[in-house]
C-alpha cells in the first residue's frame, strides 16, 4: 500500500479548513439554533480525508427546513401520511409536501419475519426503505423532466410537473442499541437521502402497545446521548438531515434506570414494606394463580407513590406547603436531597423504596405526566431541530399545555405531530366539529407537521378489500367500469401504463435512441 502523500503541513492546512467550514456551517441560519457538546476540531478530527456529505439528503434537508418555517410563519402546517411503497408515493405527490416512512409499517412488510410495532427489526430496515423511495422520486423527477424537454418550451406549459422529491421523514425509534449501532443507523440513513428522522426516548424492545403493560423509557441522560450520537454522526458527514426529538414518555409506565436525577421526581416507590413484587409474582406463577389478578393485590398492599406523593400521604397540609416550596427552590432534586428536605420539614417518617417494585428486568416504576415530557423535551430540543411529544390519546388539554411551555423557552420551535393508532377523538371528548379543525387549531401552536403514520393499515387495506371483493365477484368487467374508465377520465389522469410517461416508456426510449443514434418514438 502506498503511503499517503501529503506533507505534515498540507495535513495541517486541510484540517484547519475543515474546522473552518464546521464552523461556518454551524452558524448558518439553519444551524445557528442547535447547541453540540462538542467543537468543531474533535468532528473534524473524526472526518476520513474524503468529503462524504450526501447531497440528497442535506438539499432534501434544507428543502423541509424552509418548508416548515413556512408554515411557522404563516400559522399552517404540512400534512403527510406512512408508507413503504414508492407507487403509493407518486400519488402523494400531488398532495403532500413530503413522504412519512412509519417504521410500525416497514415492521409488517419490510422485515423477513413481521410483527407488531416493537421496534425490533434489524436496524437498517428502515433506511433501507428510505432508500427505495429515493431512489424512485429521482427516477420520476428524472423521467418527468426527460418527457417535458421532448417537447417544446410553450407545449410544456400543458404538460404535468409534479414535485416528486418530496422531502421524507423516517422513523429512527429508539436507535436499536447503544451509540454505535445508533451512529450506523444515523448514517445510512443520510445514505439513503433522507430529509429528517425522529428518535425517542424508549428502551429499546419495550415499545408495548398491546396490553399496555412495560411501556419503558431510558433515562434523560442516556436520552441526551442517543440523540447527541445523531448529532455527532450526522456533523461527521457534513449533513444537514434533521434531527426530529421524539419523546414517548406518555403513557410510560417504568425506566430503566435512576441514575439520572433529572428522573427522579418521576419514580415511584411502595410505600408500604411488602416483599419485593418480583418475589411475590415469581410465588403467584409456582402456585399457578392469575399473575395479573396478583400483580393488582400486591400493588394495592404496596402503594405505589412519587416521593413527593409518599410525603403528602403523611405531612399535614402545612408541612407538606413548606417540603414542597423547598424542593422547588431548585429545578431538579434527587431522592437523597428530597429525603434530606422531608426529615427536616416533615415530623411522620415517610417510608419510600423504590426498589422494592422493581420488575424481574430490573426496571423501575414511572409515573408519567405532562411535566415530564416537557422536562424531556427542554433538554433535548437544543441538540434537534423539530419536536414531537407522541401521545397515545389525543388529550387537548395536555396538547395545549405541552407547546405551550415549550415555546415559552423557544418560541420558534417548529413541532410535530402524529395521529398515531386510531385515535378515538369523541372518547377524548371531541366534538365531530372540533376534529374537524384540529390541524388548523394545531397548527397555530407551531405544529406544522401532521402525519397519519399508518394510514396503510385502515385506508389501503380498505380499498384493497373492496377492490378484492369487486374482483373476485365481477372479474375484468367489474375492473373495467370501476377502476380503468375512472382512472383514465381522472384530471389530471391517474397515471399508468395508458400514458406512457408514468412507467418510463419515453426515457427508455431516449436511452436506446442516445445510444444507437435512432429515433425510435415520435415526439409528441
Ligand atoms: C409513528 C410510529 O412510530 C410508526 O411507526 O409509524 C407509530 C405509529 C402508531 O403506532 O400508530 C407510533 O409510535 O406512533
Amino acid at each position: 500500500m502506498p503511503k499517503l502523500n501529503i506533507s505534515l503541513e498540507e495535513e495541517q492546512r486541510h484540517f484547519e479548513a475543515d474546522v473552518a467550514a464546521i464552523e461556518k456551517q454551524w452558524s448558518s441560519p439553519r444551524q445557528a439554533h442547535l447547541k453540540r457538546p462538542y467543537t468543531a476540531q474533535t468532528i473534524a478530527a473524526l472526518r476520513s480525508s474524503i468529503d462524504t456529505t450526501n447531497p440528497v439528503s442535506s438539499s432534501q434537508a434544507i428543502k423541509l427546513w424552509n418548508l416548515l418555517h413556512e408554515h411557522r410563519k404563516n400559522g399552517t402546517t404540512e400534512l403527510t401520511f406512512g408508507t413503504t411503497d414508492p407507487t403509493v408515493v407518486t400519488q402523494m405527490a400531488k398532495h403532500c409536501e413530503t413522504v412519512y416512512v412509519s417504521g410500525a409499517l416497514c415492521g409488517f412488510s419490510e422485515v423477513s419475519v413481521p410483527g407488531m410495532d416493537a421496534c425490533d427489526y434489524p436496524w437498517d430496515t428502515v433506511p433501507k426503505v428510505v432508500s427505495k423511495i429515493s431512489k424512485s422520486q429521482q427516477w420520476h423527477d428524472q423521467r418527468q423532466r426527460q418527457f417535458r424537454l421532448r417537447h417544446s418550451q410553450k407545449d410544456r406549459a400543458n404538460l404535468e410537473n409534479w414535485d416528486y422529491l418530496a422531502p421524507i421523514v423516517a422513523d429512527g425509534d429508539m436507535g436499536f442499541g447503544s451509540l454505535t449501532s445508533t451512529m450506523k443507523m444515523a448514517k445510512e440513513f443520510v445514505d439513503s437521502g433522507v430529509a429528517m428522522i425522529h428518535l425517542d426516548d424508549l428502551a429499546i424492545g419495550m415499545k408495548k402497545f398491546t396490553i399496555g403493560q412495560g411501556r419503558t423509557v431510558v433515562p434523560t441522560s442516556e436520552y441526551i446521548d442517543r440523540l447527541t450520537a445523531v448529532r455527532m454522526q450526522f456533523d461527521i458527514m457534513g449533513s444537514e438531515t434533521l434531527l426530529l426529538t421524539r419523546c414517548d414518555t406518555d403513557h410510560s409506565e417504568f425506566i430503566t434506570s435512576v441514575i439520572d436525577e433529572r428522573d427522579h421526581e418521576y419514580v415511584q416507590g411502595a410505600t408500604k414494606s411488602v416483599e419485593p413484587l418480583k418475589e411475590c409474582l415469581a410465588k403467584a406463577q409456582a402456585n399457578g394463580e392469575d399473575l395479573k389478578a396478583a400483580r393488582n393485590d400486591w400493588k394495592s398492599r404496596a402503594v405505589l407513590r412519587t416521593f413527593d406523593e409518599a410525603v403528602k400521604d403523611v405531612a399535614s397540609d402545612s408541612e407538606y406547603d413548606v417540603y414542597i416550596t423547598e424542593v422547588r427552590k431548585t429545578q431538579f432534586r434527587s431522592l437523597t436531597s428530597r429525603r434530606e428536605i422531608a426529615a427536616k420539614t416533615v415530623k411522620q417518617p415517610v417510608f419510600f423504596d423504590w426498589d422494592i417494585p422493581r420488575s424481574a428486568m430490573g426496571q423501575y416504576f414511572f409515573k408519567s405526566c405532562v411535566k415530564a415530557i416537557i422536562e424531556r423535551a427542554l433538554a433535548v430540543a437544543p441538540l434537534g431541530d423539530v419536536t414531537w411529544a407522541r401521545m397515545d390519546t389525543p388529550n387537548w388539554d395536555d396538547i395545549v399545555e405541552f407547546h405551550t411551555a415549550v415555546r415559552k423557552v423557544h418560541p420558534d420551535r417548529l413541532f410535530a405531530f402524529g395521529y398515531t393508532g386510531d385515535y378515538d377523538f369523541g372518547k377524548a371528548g371531541f366534538s365531530p366539529e372540533q376534529v374537524k379543525t384540529l390541524h388548523l387549531d394545531m397548527a397555530k401552536m407551531g405544529i406544522v407537521w401532521q402525519v397519519q403514520p399508518i394510514w396503510s393499515l385502515q385506508g389501503l387495506l380498505m380499498a384493497t378489500d373492496d377492490f378484492g371483493k369487486l374482483w373476485a365477484s365481477e372479474a375484468i368487467g367489474g375492473y373495467v367500469r370501476e377502476v380503468q374508465t375512472p382512472a383514465l377520465a381522472k384530471t389530471p389522469i391517474a397515471d399508468g401504463f395508458e400514458k406512457l410517461s408514468w412507467c418510463g416508456g419515453y426515457l427508455l426510449d431516449s436511452f436506446y435512441e442516445t445510444v444507437a443514434g435512432e429515433k425510435i418514438v415520435e415526439k409528441q
